[in-house]
C-alpha cells in the first residue's frame, strides 16, 4: 500500500511530504496540491506545494552535497545506485499502485515501468563506471608545427546541480532516466515530478533515501509546475536542466540561463506503410504503437501514411484488432484506460470534432465517458484536419492515404515535430532510403516507434527536443570536459 511500511515516513496524515536535506518535510507554505485520480475524477492523493524559500534551501544543500559527491569514487557511486535499483524493484507493488491511481496506467504496465526503472539505474551504474573511468590522452606533435612537448589529459567532470523534470506518463522511468546519469556523473539532483505521478515519484525517491545517498544530494520539490516551475528552471543554482514533456519545454529553453539543456518534447510519429508490407505485422504494430497507454506516449504512432492500394486491407485489419481492445479501469489491466486529465480529454475531443466537421471517416463510433475515450481510427484524414498535425496524446489515430512514398515522407517532414517514425516494407534498401529521408531522431524499420530499450540513443529533432537521451548520451550530457596539460622542457618520445 502506498505510504505504508517503509514509506510511512513520507506521509503526514493525508499529505505526502517533500524531500530535502535527507529528510521528509512539511512545507511552510501550508498549501497542498490535490492529485486527481483520472478514473474516478476525484482527489486521491495530496502533496505539498513547496515555497520559493524551500527551493532556495534545497539548491544550497544540493551545491554543498555535490562537492563532496564529486570526491566519491565511481565504484561507490555505482554501489549506491545498485542499492537504489534493488529497493525500487523490491517495492514495485506500492509504487505501481500509485501509477494506477495517479495516471491510470494499467496495473501490469505500471509494474513494468518500475522494474524497467530499476534495470535502467543498474545499467547506468555499470555504464557510468566504464564511461567515466577513462579519459583521453593527447600529444602535441599530432598537430603540425609541434614537437612532443605537451601531454593533454582530458576527463569528464560533473556539471554541478541537475534539475530533472519528468512528465506524467512515465513519472518513475523518465525520472530515473535523468537521476541515474546525473548521480553517476558526480552531480547532485533536484527533482520536480509531474503533479500527476508525484506520489509515485516520491516513493521512488524514498528508495534512493533508503539506499543511503548523502544528505542533500537528492531532493524532491513538489508543487504545480505552473506555480513553482519558473522559479526552479530560472534558479541561479541550477547547472543543467533535463526536461521531458510538452511545449512547456520550449518555453523553458527560452528562460533558462547559459546551462546545458536536455529536452524530450512532443512527437507526431508517422508510420509509413508500403505496398509490399506484411499487413498483419503492420496492423499489430499500429494498434500496439498507437493505443498502448491510451496513446499517451511521445513515441506513439500518431499518423498512419498508407499507400492507397493496400489501405482498405490494412484499415480492416486494424479495426479488427481495435475491436478486441478492452476499455475500462487500470485496475483491471484494461488496454484503454482514462486519459490523465479532463483537460486532456477535452483537447482530444476537440481534434475528433474537427475531423468530423471536415469529413473524416469514423471507423468506430466516438465514445467518451468522463476521461475515458474509446479507441478511434479516423480514415481518409486530409492535411486540412487538425488531427493530421497535432498530437492528441490519446487513443485516436488518423489514417492518411498516399499514392507515392514521397507523399509520406513529405507529410512526415512537414511536421514541426521530429521525434521518431517507422516504415513497413520487405525491401530493406527502400527502408534505409526512406529512413534517411525522414527528419526524425529515430526511424524504426518494421516496428512501431519506441524509446526503449533504455540504453539506445533517443533524441528528438525540431520541436521534439534538444540533445540526446539514452543512458550513455545522458551521462555524457551531464558532464563537461576538463583538460590538464603537462608541459615538458624539451621534446620526449617513447622510443619503443
Ligand atoms: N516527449 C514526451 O515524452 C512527452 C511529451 N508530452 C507532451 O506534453 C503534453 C502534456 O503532458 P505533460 O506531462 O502535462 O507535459 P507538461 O509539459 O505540461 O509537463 C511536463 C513537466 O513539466 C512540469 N512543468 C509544467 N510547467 C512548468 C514550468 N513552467 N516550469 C517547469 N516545469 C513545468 C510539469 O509539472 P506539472 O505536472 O506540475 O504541471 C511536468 O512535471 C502531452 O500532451 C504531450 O504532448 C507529455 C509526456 C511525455
Ligand atoms: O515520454 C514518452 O512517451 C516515452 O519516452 C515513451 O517511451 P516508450 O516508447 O518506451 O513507451
Amino acid at each position: 500500500m502506498a505510504g505504508t511500511g517503509v514509506f510511512e515516513e513520507i506521509i503526514d496524515g493525508d499529505v505526502y511530504k517533500y524531500y530535502s536535506e535527507g529528510e521528509w518535510k512539511n512545507s511552510s507554505s501550508g498549501k497542498t496540491v490535490a492529485i486527481i485520480n483520472p478514473t474516478t475524477r476525484k482527489p486521491h492523493f495530496k502533496v505539498q506545494a513547496c515555497s520559493q524559500e524551500e527551493v532556495n534551501k534545497i539548491m544550497e544543500s544540493a551545491k554543498v552535497a555535490q562537492k563532496a559527491w564529486a570526491r566519491t569514487p565511481l565504484w561507490k557511486r555505482a554501489e549506491l545506485l545498485h542499492k537504489a535499483a534493488a529497493l525500487l524493484k523490491e517495492h514495485r507493488a506500492p509504487i505501481a499502485e500509485c501509477l494506477v491511481k495517479e495516471i491510470a496506467k494499467p496495473a501490469k504496465d505500471a509494474v513494468i515501468e518500475v522494474v524497467r526503472s530499476g534495470d535502467l539505474i543498474s545499467y547506468t551504474a555499470e555504464e557510468g563506471v566504464r564511461l567515466l573511468g577513462e579519459g583521453k590522452f593527447l600529444v602535441s606533435d599530432s598537430f603540425p608545427g609541434n614537437e612532443r612537448t605537451k601531454y593533454c589529459l582530458t576527463s569528464k567532470i560533473p556539471l554541478g546541480v541537475v534539475l530533472a523534470i519528468p512528465p506524467f506518463n512515465y513519472p518513475v522511468n523518465l525520472a530515473v532516466s535523468k537521476i541515474g546519469p546525473a548521480l553517476i556523473a558526480g552531480n547532485s539532483l533536484v527533482l520536480k515530478p509531474p503533479t500527476q505521478g508525484a506520489v509515485a515519484a516520491l516513493h521512488m525517491v524514498h528508495c534512493f533515501h533508503l539506499a543511503g545517498f548523502p544528505k542533500g544530494l537528492i531532493s524532491c520539490v513538489t508543487g504545480k509546475g505552473s506555480e513553482i516551475g519558473d522559479f526552479l528552471t530560472m534558479h541561479p543554482g541550477v547547472n543543467c536542466i533535463s526536461f521531458t514533456g510538452g511545449d512547456t519545454g520550449v518555453a523553458i529553453s527560452k528562460k533558462a540561463g547559459m546551462i546545458p539543456l536536455q529536452m524530450e518534447l512532443g512527437g507526431k510519429d508517422a508510420c509509413i506503410v508500403l505496398e509490399d508490407a506484411d499487413l498483419d505485422l503492420v496492423a499489430a504494430n499500429i494498434v500496439k504503437g498507437g493505443f498502448s497507454y491510451s496513446g499517451q506516449r511521445c513515441t506513439a504512432v500518431k499518423v498512419v501514411l498508407v499507400m492507397e492500394s493496400i489501405a482498405d486491407a490494412l484499415v480492416e485489419k486494424v479495426n479488427a484488432k481495435i475491436a478486441k481492445l478492452t476499455v475500462g479501469p487500470p485496475e483491471d489491466d484494461s488496454d484503454i484506460t482514462p486519459v490523465v486529465t479532463e483537460s486532456s480529454a477535452n483537447f482530444i475531443e476537440g481534434l475528433v470534432m474537427d475531423a468530423k466537421e471536415r469529413g473524416a471517416t469514423f471507423c468506430q463510433e466516438y465514445k467518451r465517458e468522463g476521461n475515458l475515450i474509446w479507441p478511434l481510427l479516423l480514415d481518409h484524414v486530409r492535411p486540412d484536419m487538425r488531427i493530421a498535425w497535432e498530437e492528441p496524446f490519446g487513443p485516436v489515430l488518423p489514417v492518411i492515404r498516399i499514392n507515392a512514398i514521397e507523399e509520406g515522407i513529405h507529410h512526415c517532414n512537414a511536421s514541426n515535430f521530429g521525434l521518431q517514425g517507422c516504415v513497413f516494407t520487405r525491401d530493406i534498401v527502400k527502408a534505409i532510403m526512406i529512413s534517411d529521408a525522414m527528419e526524425t531522431g529515430t526511424v524504426q524499420i518494421n516496428s512501431a516507434p519506441a524509446r526503449g530499450p533504455d540504453h539506445f540513443p533517443f533524441q528528438g529533432l525540431k520541436d521534439s527536443g534538444i540533445g540526446s537521451q539514452g543512458i550513455t548520451n545522458s551521462i555524457n550530457m551531464m558532464t563537461k570536459i576538463k583538460s590538464t596539460v603537462i608541459n615538458l622542457p624539451s621534446p620526449s618520445y617513447t622510443m619503443g
